[in-house]
């Protein structure tokens, strides 16, 4: 059998996310100031939100990009760039993702917007050296799933897991 690009699973509670993107709020404020945010549709509204409120920044807008159905990363669709914000080439701006994984979606991003701050919650490997400030790394071949993806359900007790596989 074909080995599952993704054998490990990183479930991250609101708790969780909020605490990440605080600390991640925390490493970038000696770095500015910032003019606003770009903030990378959609994973990258949430910790947005959390950064804008803890920096007191209120200037924000997205750029508009898909590139996974679930767990299928495909082309990526660039929706809506920058046209219409006021972030020129970036200078003074932090753009903020959820995670970088390849690194693809960055790539996309910093080519709009050169001289910005690209800052994520989580990063995976490949995508790192994309991003010039994160809080967490979880392997390449880990998935993590966002609480916004994800609800409380009935759980195997161990041993019966164990038994199963
Ligand atoms: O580094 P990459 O391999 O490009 O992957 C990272 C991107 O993929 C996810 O977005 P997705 O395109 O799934 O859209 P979404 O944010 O609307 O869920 C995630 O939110 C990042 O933006
Ligand atoms: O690990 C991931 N989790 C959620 N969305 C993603 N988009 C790319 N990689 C991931
Ligand atoms: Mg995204």
């Amino acid at each position: 059998m074909a080995e599952a690009p993704f054998n490990k699973h990183f479930p991250v509670s609101w708790e969780e996310m909020h605490r990440n993107a605080k600390a991640l709020a925390w490493r970038l404020i000696d770095k500015g100031p910032w003019k606003g945010i770009i903030a990378i549709t959609r994973g990258g509204l949430v910790p947005a939100a959390i950064i804008a409120r803890e920096l007191e920044i209120r200037m924000i807008d997205t750029v508009c990009v898909s590139s996974y159905d679930h767990q299928n990363q495909r082309e990526a669709m660039v929706l809506k760039g920058t046209e219409g914000s006021n972030a020129g080439d970036g200078e003074g701006w932090l753009i903020i993702d959820d995670l970088v994984d390849t690194g693809k979606t960055a790539v996309i991003v910093r080519k709009m917007l050169p001289k910005a701050h690209f800052a994520t919650v989580y990063a995976k490997p490949a995508g790192r050296p994309l991003v010039d400030t994160f809080i967490t790394e979880v392997s390449q071949d880990t998935w993590i799933h966002f609480p916004w993806d994800i609800e409380l359900q009935f759980s195997q007790p161990i041993a019966k897991q164990r038994n199963n596989g």
